[in-house]
């Protein structure tokens, strides 16, 4: 089994706050990784450390072999970043934004075959600010894809859309996933997690508390349970 990132006892703080306190995971190439636990538990921090957009305190963050921080721009070029809305959506286009990023990186995916995977064709000339959450959602997914990534990070991809629009997101992830691709996201969702996920890692007060596959964490439990009451039990500890 290959790991395409390796985190080693990772530590970033914020002033008093210990945002991430010494993290240790490892991510395994073609898997759907879900990283969950409360607000404020570090998921984000974990994260932007993998995908090389801060840097941690002290520890490595190793991705598909090499040191995220000396080999950082080497590296960007293989991974893809869903974003949060950014006031970039504002003032364009769905098909302007996709151009756009893809001129940022050297290696690039056709990108009439992203927007016809995505059946993005209707919204193209629209402006993305006006779309659905949904479609927003997905345009973003798409710009993640422009350089045909071996990793693609989503933070909370399906937060705030409605049930059928959340199917819809995690079709088109799947469509990718088949490919190969490793995919690695924060969710509050805990059905999505158990559902699309191959393994959960549980973060606490900046911690892994566990990683394993849903049912493995389900049966790790003391009585029959969901991925809910994992959740209770290692995220909160009720
Ligand atoms: N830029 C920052 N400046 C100061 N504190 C920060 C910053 N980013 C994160 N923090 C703090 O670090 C801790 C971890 O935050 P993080 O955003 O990683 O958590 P999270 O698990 O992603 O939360 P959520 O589910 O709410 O998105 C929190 O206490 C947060 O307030």
């Amino acid at each position: 089994m290959i790991n395409v990132i390796e985190l080693e006892h990772i530590v970033k703080s914020y002033g008093d706050v210990k945002a991430v306190d010494g993290m240790t995971l490892q991510v395994r190439e073609g898997e759907v990784l879900g990283i969950i636990g409360a607000n404020g538990a570090g998921k984000s921090t974990t994260l932007e450390m993998m995908m090389g957009l801060i840097k941690p305190d002290s520890g490595s963050v190793k991705v598909l072999g090499k040191d995220m921080i000396t080999a950082s721009n080497e590296l960007k070029q293989k991974i893809g970043i869903q974003l949060q809305q950014t006031a970039l959506y504002d003032r364009i286009k769905v098909k302007e934004a996709l151009n756009l990023f893809s001129s940022y990186y050297e290696k690039r995916r056709d990108l009439n075959e992203i927007i016809s995977t995505l059946e993005l064709e209707p919204y193209l000339n629209k402006y993305i600010k006006n779309l659905s959450g949904g479609w927003q959602q997905r345009t973003s997914l798409a710009l993640a894809l422009v350089n045909d990534p071996e990793i693609i990070f989503l933070d909370e991809p399906t937060t705030g859309l409605d049930p059928q629009a959340r199917l819809e997101l995690w079709k088109a992830i799947n469509k990718f996933r088949v490919e190969g691709k490793t995919i690695i996201l924060s969710t509050h969702y805990m059905d999505e997690a158990q559902r699309h996920c191959d393994r959960i890692a549980i973060i606490k007060h900046g911690k892994l508390v566990a990683c394993d596959e849903p049912i493995q964490l389900i049966q790790s439990l003391n009585c029959k349970g969901s991925m809910e009451d994992v959740y209770l039990q290692y995220a909160v500890g009720q």
